[in-house]
């Protein structure tokens, strides 16, 4: 009974298998067939003629020779003109249709490429949180298939077209064998056999390979993109870090390199075992052809014939051994397309979500919120770890993709229900711990608090880039979870610390907040707002300027970046206005300015202020004071001074730096 059922099994999981399979070809063929469907159907008229032309040149070839060696000369020596008449119209249309077929290839492959492209950045809408980022698992593959978009389209079409000429021209050769001897034809397929076997074991060790070296190739990238980039170029010289990535990029190499060679060296052994296994049985088929013809059994142009299609055969169907298994292993990586593109997003929407009515200012609200950033590879590295370093001796046929396992929902609800365990534990590991405050519609509260206490965590819980792990966070009254994301978002603007700088020109670094692009009046009035108006009459085209010296454009300030991305907060109507750390790259008087219109600014607007100055703390209506993941203190400036808690002694600790400055100076 146990048989059984383990046998059902399998053949339930082979099943899941297929029908997976299926779907990728559906998703894959899909996106092909769009890409040109007269092209595709002309493509697989190449294919077909292009795959029976070598038969049809053997089969030729053998009448011109009997044509020419018959002994009644006139009529065989004239059929024999016609077929080498045809012959050479062959050779024409081989060299026609080999063309037209490449050309073909080549259009679909750069049209099916963008249309790949678009299914990824399609998906990439699908993922609307920041957890995968965090996670080395999902990096690693997104990077492989974001590498893959280049090349997997073409290779499909080149591939796939190849196999299925070859597969054409096997059969047709085949067919001709058969025609002298049936056995001779079974045999010499059936020698290849074993050779076909190897090269598919093959393709899946690589495959394993390929999957297995998907973090080391992102750390090669990783190293090459900071020498050759110029986002790390200051530090690089300066430090002379070219030596260490250098390093860096050679010792992963190089820790790559010798489970690929162990890899090639198997296959070559292997190939050259069964290959030699395939080339003795035509060899065979040769000297059986030489023996038949000592018994006068066959016509000269059969000898021809055959003497070429036992080699032709051979070859044919090694060449379509190859292909195949390619084509398995490309359709591998397709599978991974489609996993991608069907993974559960990060980041729960409710059944049916409700409308965040944007107009006016936010409400906010956090009820007893816990939170902590999973680290969901920790578990499964090691085993990788492992896996990476063994010899990839059996495959375990286990088709699960890494992708597969995105249950990021499963996690999320059971850490839900979980309510944190102790509080030392939670101490260690939570970086919010039971956050309690609300913001009035229309208020400005500022969150003050040493480094790394979960200010700006708390920003991403609100924007909706992770999910609360237990706790509420309300919008207007009703649980973020159940209103449509894009919704709250829509109502947000924000400046963050790690502000986008982005290769396109000013008044696109703007604009692109918002849907309303290019209201110039509306843009040159935030821009004013935000300090940012006098620094663009002094770019080349002002507003129309190129941002970025690697699109030929102009590079800005750090502070001048930092009061374009205020800008661009201001052009966005939000209901919300978050900004964490809006001052700390501009110069006092910048500052100054921003304070002055500051109540012009968030006129009508629910603020939420992060700081480590305490003039733009000063600011807020109301102050948060969060130490490791707690509200600590709240209050109004004054009433939290007149506390002389954590707020007065980090105010005072500033104060006191400049009035020790002011003192040197004034005791000269
Ligand atoms: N993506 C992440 N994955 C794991 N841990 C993170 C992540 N982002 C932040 N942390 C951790 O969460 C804690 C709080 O970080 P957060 O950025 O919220 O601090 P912060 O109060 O804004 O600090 P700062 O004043 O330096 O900006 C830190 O200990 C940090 O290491």
């Amino acid at each position: 009974m146990q048989k059984w059922a383990d046998y059902r099994s399998i053949l339930q999981e082979k099943g899941q298998q297929a029908k997976d399979q299926v779907k990728t070809v559906k998703l894959i063929g899909n996106m092909i067939w769009k890409s040109g469907p007269f092209l595709i159907l002309a493509l697989f008229l190449f294919m077909f003629f292009e795959g029976i032309l070598p038969a049809f040149q053997l089969y030729a070839s053998k009448q011109i020779i009997d044509g020419l060696s018959a002994v009644d000369g006139g009529a065989s020596g004239q059929q024999s003109l016609h077929w080498a008449w045809m012959y050479a119209g062959s050779m024409v249309a081989f060299v026609i249709l080999s063309s037209l077929k490449k050309w073909v290839v080549k259009i679909l492959s750069e049209r099916s490429m963008l249309s790949i492209n678009l299914l990824l950045l399609q998906a990439w809408e699908n993922v609307p949180g920041m957890k995968f980022f965090d996670q080395k698992k999902y990096r690693n593959r997104l990077e492989a298939l974001r590498e893959a978009t280049g090349w997997l389209p073409a290779q499909i079409m080149t591939i796939s077209t190849s196999f299925f000429t070859g597969l054409i021209s096997l059969l047709s050769i085949i067919g001709l064998i058969a025609n002298l001897s049936p056995l001779l034809a079974i045999l010499l397929v059936a020698s290849t056999i074993p050779y076909a076997i190897k090269q598919n074991r093959y393709a899946e060790l690589d495959w394993e390979y390929e999957k297995d070296a998907a973090e080391e190739r992102r750390r090669m990238n990783y190293a090459r993109d900071l020498l050759l980039g110029r986002r790390a170029a200051k530090e690089v010289r300066l430090f002379g870090l070219g030596n260490f990535f250098r390093e860096m990029y050679l010792v992963t190499f190089g820790k790559l390199y010798a489970r690929f060679e162990r890899l090639q060296n198997r296959f070559a052994r292997d190939s050259a075992l069964t290959g030699f296994f395939s080339g003795a049985v035509a060899g065979l088929g040769y000297l059986w052809i030489i023996y038949q013809i000592d018994a006068q059994a066959i016509t000269p142009g059969d000898i021809a014939l055959y003497l070429l299609a036992v080699f032709q055969l051979s070859k044919e169907a090694r060449e379509v051994a190859n292909d195949g298994a390619d084509t398995w292993e490309l359709w591998r990586m397709a599978d991974d397309f489609r996993l991608f593109i069907e993974a559960e997003p990060d980041i729960k929407q409710a059944a049916q979500p409700q409308k965040s009515v944007a107009g006016s200012p936010m409400a906010i609200e956090f009820r007893d919120v816990y939170f902590r950033y999973e680290y969901a590879d920790d578990a499964d590295d090691e085993e990788e770890v492992e896996e990476s370093e063994a010899e990839p001796e059996e495959y375990d046929g286990d088709d699960d993709s890494d992708l597969a396992d995105m249950t990021y929902f499963e996690e999320a609800e059971e850490a839900d229900s979980e309510p944190p365990e102790t509080e030392e534990a939670a101490g260690r590991e939570y970086v919010l711990q039971g956050v309690s405050f609300s913001i009035s519609p229309g208020e400005c509260v500022a969150i003050v608090g040493a480094n790394g206490s979960g200010k700006t965590t708390l920003v991403k819980l609100l924007c909706r880039f992770y999910e609360q792990t237990s706790g509420q966070i309300l919008i207007d009254g009703q649980e973020i979870g159940k209103l449509v994301i894009e919704d709250v978002r829509k109502r947000i603007a924000a400046v963050f610390q790690d502000l986008g700088r982005y290769g396109v020109t000013v008044e696109e670094n703007i604009a692109l907040a918002s849907w309303e692009m290019g209201e110039q009046d509306k843009l040159r009035k935030t821009a004013a707002l935000a300090g940012f108006d006098e620094v663009a009459s002094g770019l080349p085209h002002a507003y129309e300027t190129m941002l970025g010296p690697e699109w030929g454009g102009v590079d800005l300030s750090g502070g001048q970046w930092q009061k374009l991305a205020i800008a661009r907060a201001l052009y966005r109507d939000a209901d919300f206005i978050i900004m964490d750390e809006p001052t700390a790259s501009l110069d006092i008087r910048a500052e100054y300015e921003l304070y002055n219109s500051f109540r012009e600014l968030m006129k009508g607007k629910t603020v939420l202020l992060i700081s480590h100055r305490f003039s733009t703390v000063k600011m807020a209506n109301r102050i948060l004071v969060l130490k490791n993941g707690r509200i600590v203190e709240e209050g109004t400036h004054s009433q939290l001074m007149e506390l002389g808690g954590e707020y007065a002694n980090m105010y005072r600790l500033q104060a006191e730096s400049f009035e020790e400055d002011e003192g040197k100076v004034a005791n000269g």
